[in-house]
């Protein structure tokens, strides 16, 4: 493959189907669906121009899924042009959001990719009189439902929205009892039959793809807040010896988050406010904010597997043996009664040796953190101290082992949790919710 093309993108307002299309080469046109409910969307001449731009926005960030087939040495846009600084974010999203792809393929990226661009646009977006009101996404996991949670407390007006057709993610919608918003995404079939071929594929940056889709409901909606749920420890990656750090979720980190708010408000809608309200806070703190509601333990689950377009899901919400089912579990342990934590899961995963090795690398002992969404590994060795001075604890396997061959290892003084529950200052959080929600979040 010599080129990837952008080759268009379309909106129809009156049913709110975007086409999101793309090509390689003189090959196929491939075809992604977006829908977003609510049509027909009746727009004055400055929001149908927001709308336009934030379609090319999500049009250039979903060619991610795609380009990666192939990583082909030129980039094509065209049916419309971008100005530098469109480019310079793009170039970024694909580098960082492409590294652990590149990583495992063997790939070096630096520097072979190029977006195509003019000069730099002079005008600053307008703002667009957008009414106060959160499109929060809900990923059916822990960390929304506390985002979720933290606005119902301030009593802000929010819309529970999510991506694609999981059950588990419409029941964990229904059950805040709040409004919610199911948008639609289909990707192009042809990627598939290309996987199958044996095209380059892994991870992409989704949250970056997620947030797109969002930013552009928000302003058919005509709301003013985008709200993603990316913790602190989202920034850190893996290190890996020899490569350096690798993000498996960099686009849930603060660089993703700054460049694409910024941006946002620069060049989309200067009222469109996107933001993760949890990005001053660890995956610890999140976990222990989690734990001041059971409305949700019958309902949610971290594990991804239950999240694939294509294949099987767990037999039950939690599979056990992956690392966010072992993150998760051990996150909120020094938080919860273990009779509850236990009752979610079905079993104790700290008392299953079989797991040994999944802990060893969430602790990074003799192995590096997982490429998946798992807290630092000084917030792992933190929560694995805690539990082996707890007499309900010290006895599984697991935390015996860790007490009698790790334990001895560290550093006492980088074993405390609550250092790592202090609320950092480092967010996009509207200054006109931080001190509430600051209080909130400190209770
Ligand atoms: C559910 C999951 O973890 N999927 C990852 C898995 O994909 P798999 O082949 O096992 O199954 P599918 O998800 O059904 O995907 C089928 C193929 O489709 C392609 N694809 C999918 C979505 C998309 O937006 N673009 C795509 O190109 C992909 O080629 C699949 O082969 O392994 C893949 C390869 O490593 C991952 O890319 C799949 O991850 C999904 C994109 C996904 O939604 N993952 C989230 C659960 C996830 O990892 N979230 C991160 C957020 C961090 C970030 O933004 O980067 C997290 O929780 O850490
Ligand atoms: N299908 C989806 N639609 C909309 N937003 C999503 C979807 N999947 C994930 N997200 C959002 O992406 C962000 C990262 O997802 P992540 O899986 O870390 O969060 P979560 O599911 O809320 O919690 P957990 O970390 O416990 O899985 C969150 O803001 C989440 O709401």
């Amino acid at each position: 493959m010599k080129a990837f093309r952008f080759v268009r993108c379309e909106l129809d307002a009156a049913t709110g189907v975007a086409r999101l299309v793309y090509a390689f080469d003189d090959g196929p046109e491939l075809v992604e669906t977006i829908t977003i409910p609510g049509a027909p969307f009746a727009l004055d001449a400055a929001r149908a121009a927001a709308v336009q731009r934030a379609l090319q926005l999500l049009h250039l960030i979903t060619g991610v899924s795609y380009y990666k087939a192939a990583v082909p040495g030129e980039i094509r846009i065209e049916s419309y042009t971008i100005d530098a600084e469109t480019a310079a974010l793009l170039e970024s999203v694909y580098l960082h959001g492409l590294g652990e792809f590149a990583y495992r393929n063997g790939l070096n990226l630096h520097g072979r990719i190029r977006f195509p661009h003019g000069a730099d646009a002079d005008a600053a977006a307008p703002a667009l009189g957008l009414r106060e009101h959160a499109l929060v996404a809900i990923g059916g996991g822990k960390d929304s439902l506390v985002s979720i949670e933290a606005l119902r407390a301030l009593g802000i007006d929010q819309t529970v929205t999510w991506i694609g057709g999981s059950q588990l993610i419409k029941a964990c919608a229904e059950r805040t009892g709040l409004p919610t918003l199911n948008l639609g995404r289909a990707l192009a079939p042809q990627l598939f039959d290309y996987n199958r071929e044996g095209a380059w594929n892994g991870h992409i940056p989704v949250t970056a793809v997620n947030s797109a889709i969002l930013v552009l409901a928000a302003l058919l909606h005509g709301v003013d807040q985008v709200v993603f749920s990316n913790e602190r420890s989202a920034s850190y990656g893996s290190l890996i010896e020899g490569t350096g750090e690798v993000n498996h979720q960099w686009s849930k980190g603060w660089a993703f988050e700054s460049a694409f708010g910024d941006y946002v408000e620069k060049h989309v809608a200067a009222d469109l406010h996107y933001y993760s309200l949890l990005r001053p806070l660890s995956e610890l703190a999140v976990a222990r904010q989690f734990t001041r509601t059971d409305r949700y333990d019958a309902h949610f689950s971290s594990c991804n597997r239950n999240f694939h377009i294509l294949g099987e899901r767990p037999a039950n919400r939690w599979c056990g043996v992956c690392p966010k089912c072992h993150f998760v579990f051990l996150a909120l342990a020094p938080f919860m009664p273990k009779p509850r934590l236990v009752g979610i899961f079905g079993r104790n995963l700290l008392d299953d040796p079989a797991q040994t090795g999944g802990y060893d690398a969430l602790l990074e002992f003799q192995d590096h953190k997982p490429f998946e969404c798992v807290g630092e590994g000084k917030e792992s060795r933190a929560a694995m101290a805690a539990l082996a001075a707890r007499p309900e604890w010290r006895e599984d396997e697991l935390v015996k082992r860790f007490a009698r061959e790790i334990l001895p290892q560290l550093d006492a003084t980088e074993l405390a949790i609550a250092p790592l529950l202090v609320i950092d200052e480092e967010h996009r959080i509207p200054a006109k919710l931080w001190d509430r929600l600051r209080a909130h979040l400190a209770a």
